[in-house]
């Protein structure tokens, strides 16, 4: 069997808290006949990998990582084993379609997702198709009051997955699956059941691409919950005492390129640390075409997209991901930049590129 094309390699990120079913994931996905070829690249926390001995012997090829947690100390080692499978991928000596990088369930996700965004050749050879979140139905109220990693690999996912359910009363999981939906109402939810395992909620969902369905209004978007007027400990106690949740900043009509983009280069220098994930689409004047935009700490990317269609309502919706937002300021800063039917349009539309520029590089 050969490789396919020159294509960028679709790469999965799967974590979860410790002992969330990251492991038990991975096996059903390796062993259900979608017939995609799968490299894994393993990280545990400490000496010994167990994690990889526990793992069926399935995929191309299962790279271990053990020197450290894979969100501070190896990400250069990630880097480097990426770059060596794809060598070997193209030398004939390995054959998968794909990668999926089971982090240590201590990991913050923000700096491995960082890493394929940072190292240019990664960027080239490498497409990140995803964040997988598992979250343990049994352990996962008390991780999320004790554990503020667990906000982040919720706040940073594509697609939520809770495990265990079989073991929480219905009341139970309604109450998590509300929190959870509340720190990040951008992903999907499902329940991780015995049987089939639905190869489609999990590969191939673009999650960092930039195209006009980033905040499509479909079905499978859980509702967003703009959190009350005030900072900081306001924004808190909207999302049930987490500090992870989400804002979403929305106006029924075009944006002014260069008010949006200065706030957006304002908010990433002064709350990229904070925020997670954020995506865009927003009307500008005299654009047929919208312009989305979406980032991950301070790694901004953003491309007019497709055009608006005739029987779209033309408007500008923002969504963010963070922790401890300070709603007000945000709000008062995407408000001087709405135009309304009576406002002058500008038409220079460098200012928000070269801002947004500026913001991805610092
Ligand atoms: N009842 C139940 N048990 C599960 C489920 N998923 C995983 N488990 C069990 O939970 C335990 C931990 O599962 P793993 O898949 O090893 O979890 P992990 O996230 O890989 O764990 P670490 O790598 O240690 O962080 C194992 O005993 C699994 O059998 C589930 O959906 N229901």
């Amino acid at each position: 069997m050969e490789n396919a094309s020159n294509a960028p390699i679709p790469v999965t990120v799967l974590t979860g808290f410790l002992g969330a079913g990251k492991t038990t994931l991975l096996n059903r996905i390796l062993t259900t006949g979608h017939g995609q070829r799968i490299a894994v690249i393993e990280n545990e926390f400490g000496p010994v990998n167990i994690d990889s001995e526990l793992l069926v012997q399935q995929s191309a090829e299962v790279v271990e990582m053990t020197n450290g947690c894979l969100c501070c100390t190896v990400r250069g080692d990630l880097a480097k084993n990426l770059i060596d499978l794809k060598a070997r991928r193209e030398k004939g000596e390995l054959v998968f379609d794909r990668i999926v990088i089971e982090t240590t369930g201590l990991a913050d996700p923000g700096p491995v997702i960082q890493t394929f965004f940072a190292e240019p050749e990664l960027a080239q050879s490498y497409l990140l198709d995803a964040v997988l979140t598992v979250v343990d139905a049994v352990h996962a109220p008390r991780q999320l009051d004790e554990h503020p990693v667990l906000l982040k690999q919720i706040g940073f996912a594509d697609r939520l997955l809770v495990s265990k359910s079989d073991g929480v009363a219905t009341d139970a999981l309604d109450t998590l699956v509300d929190r959870i939906a509340r720190i990040n109402p951008r992903a999907p939810i499902r329940h991780l059941v015995d049987g089939d395992l639905d190869i489609g909620f999990l590969f191939d969902i673009r999650g960092f691409n930039l195209n006009e369905s980033l905040l499509a209004d479909d079905a499978a978007t859980p509702r967003f919950y703009p959190v009350a007027k005030g900072i900081g400990a306001a924004f808190v106690r909207k999302n049930h005492g987490d500090e992870i949740g989400s804002l979403l900043l929305e106006h029924a009509g075009d944006v002014d390129l260069d008010r949006i983009g200065a706030f957006v280069q304002q908010m990433l220098d002064r709350h990229g640390d904070d925020l997670l994930r954020y995506k865009g689409v927003l009307a500008v004047p005299e654009q047929a075409s919208k312009l989305v935009f979406q980032g991950v700490h301070r790694i901004a990317g953003f491309d007019y997209g497709a055009e608006w269609a005739d029987d779209d309502v033309r408007r500008s919706r923002i969504v963010l991901i963070g922790r401890r937002l300070p709603e007000a300021e945000l709000r008062a800063g995407f408000a001087t930049c709405l135009l309304t039917e009576h406002t002058q349009a500008l038409t220079d539309q460098s200012g928000f590129l070269v801002a947004l520029n500026r913001a991805s590089a610092s």
